[in-house]
């Protein structure tokens, strides 16, 4: 059977990569595609490396024909995004990629986004996108919400030594590095190649990055108890990839093992030889993570380290690996594109 597909969004970032990787799925076919400025436009004259598809052209939202469609994924701005979901028909899978739905709580939305939520009846509904850790949720879920790609990057690390207590809950430091697409398509001053190229700088330092919500909810819960990370993002002058170093105590045997046993079966999360040092080169435009770990000179410390592609394992390429389980396809189904290297 073939499922019919709609990306809203698609003249964005997140939304051509979807429209990469569909392109070559077996069951998906792309029937509506949806811009803003660029409504109306071919997707070739947006977004020349996909000028051999053959695509729908680009639309509004409203002029979107949703009926013969099995699944939407939503790659819209957070905010914009939960006004068009909520007016979606209800009987469509979604998959928002945004930041919408993934706070389950309306107060930790507001303190993170600045803003109530207008959906507030659906965030309980929807059910958080880290697919290795919510598989048999999301195969039954109707509404997906895409984590933000810092935060499903230092939960690859982090994730299994929280849930075995392995690791001082109150001693994590995760030093991030974004590549550039992870700001999206639209023009910003820090982002022009003479601002942003040869350089490197911290953002949202001192515990003010929304993505803290994300860690701050998914550890707490699996500790049982509330746990603060520190975490620092830097953009870095690198179009695609994320590198996570997180700095923990405890044994870094254990943390090892942990590690090893708890992605032992994973088809897209790689835990490299002890020592080893992951790179973003190495899971570019894939969706794999890798991830690497190392014993500190002291007795006791660790440092981990997780490298993800935003637009693909960080975004894009786990919405498809959500929609596969949410359709009820092979979890791997057009995900198993090697990286691109160099
Ligand atoms: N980039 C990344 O690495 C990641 C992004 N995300 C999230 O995914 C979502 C998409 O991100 P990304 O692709 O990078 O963003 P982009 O800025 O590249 O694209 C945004 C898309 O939304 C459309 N759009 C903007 N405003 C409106 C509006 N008012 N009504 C309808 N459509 C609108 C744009 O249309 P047009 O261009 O035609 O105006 C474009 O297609 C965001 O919520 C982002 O936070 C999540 C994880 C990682
Ligand atoms: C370089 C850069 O700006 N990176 C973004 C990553 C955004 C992301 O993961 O997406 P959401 O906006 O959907 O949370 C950031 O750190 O905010």
């Amino acid at each position: 059977m073939t499922y019919n597909v709609a990306i809203l969004g698609a003249s964005g970032y997140t939304g051509a990569e979807l429209v990469r990787l569909i392109a070559t799925h077996p069951s998906l076919k792309i029937t509506g595609l949806s811009g803003n400025s660029k409504a109306g436009m071919a997707m070739a004259d947006v977004f020349p490396h996909l000028r051999h598809l053959d695509l729908p052209v680009l639309t509004t939202i409203e002029e979107m024909d949703l009926s013969a469609v099995h699944l939407v994924f939503c790659a819209l701005p957070h905010a914009t995004s939960q006004a068009v979901i909520s007016k979606l028909p209800k009987n469509l899978k979604i998959i928002d990629l945004s930041a919408d739905f993934r706070l389950r709580d309306p107060a930790d939305y507001e303190k993170w986004y600045g803003k109530g939520h207008a959906a507030t009846e659906m965030q309980g509904e929807a059910v958080y996108g880290l697919t290795e850790f919510y598989r048999d949720q999301i195969k039954d879920a109707r509404l997906v919400a895409g984590t933000g790609c810092n935060a499903a990057t230092g939960q690859y690390a982090l994730r299994p030594l929280i849930e075995a207590g392995a690791i001082d809950l109150d001693q994590i430091i995760i030093d991030l590095k974004c590549a550039v697409s992870g700001a999206g398509r639209s023009l910003k001053e820090n982002l022009l190649h003479a601002e942003l190229s040869e350089g490197a700088h911290a953002y949202a330092a001192g515990g003010t990055h929304r993505h803290l919500g994300e860690f701050d909810q998914e550890f707490s819960a699996i500790a049982g108890r509330p746990v603060h990370v520190q975490f620092t993002p830097h953009l870095i002058p690198a179009n695609r990839g994320i590198l996570a170093t997180c700095y923990v105590q405890g044994d870094p045997a254990t943390i090892y093992d942990t590690l090893n046993a708890a992605y032992a079966d994973e088809p897209f999360i790689e835990v490299l030889p002890m020592g080893q040092h992951p790179s973003i080169k190495h899971i570019r435009a894939s969706n794999f993570c890798h991830i690497g770990v190392v014993a500190d000179r002291v007795p006791g410390r660790a440092i981990l380290i997780a490298a993800l592609d935003n637009l693909t394992k960080g975004s894009s390429g786990q919405a498809l690996q959500n929609a596969n389980l949410m359709l009820g396809l092979p979890e791997t189904e057009g995900l198993m594109l090697a990286p691109v290297f160099p």
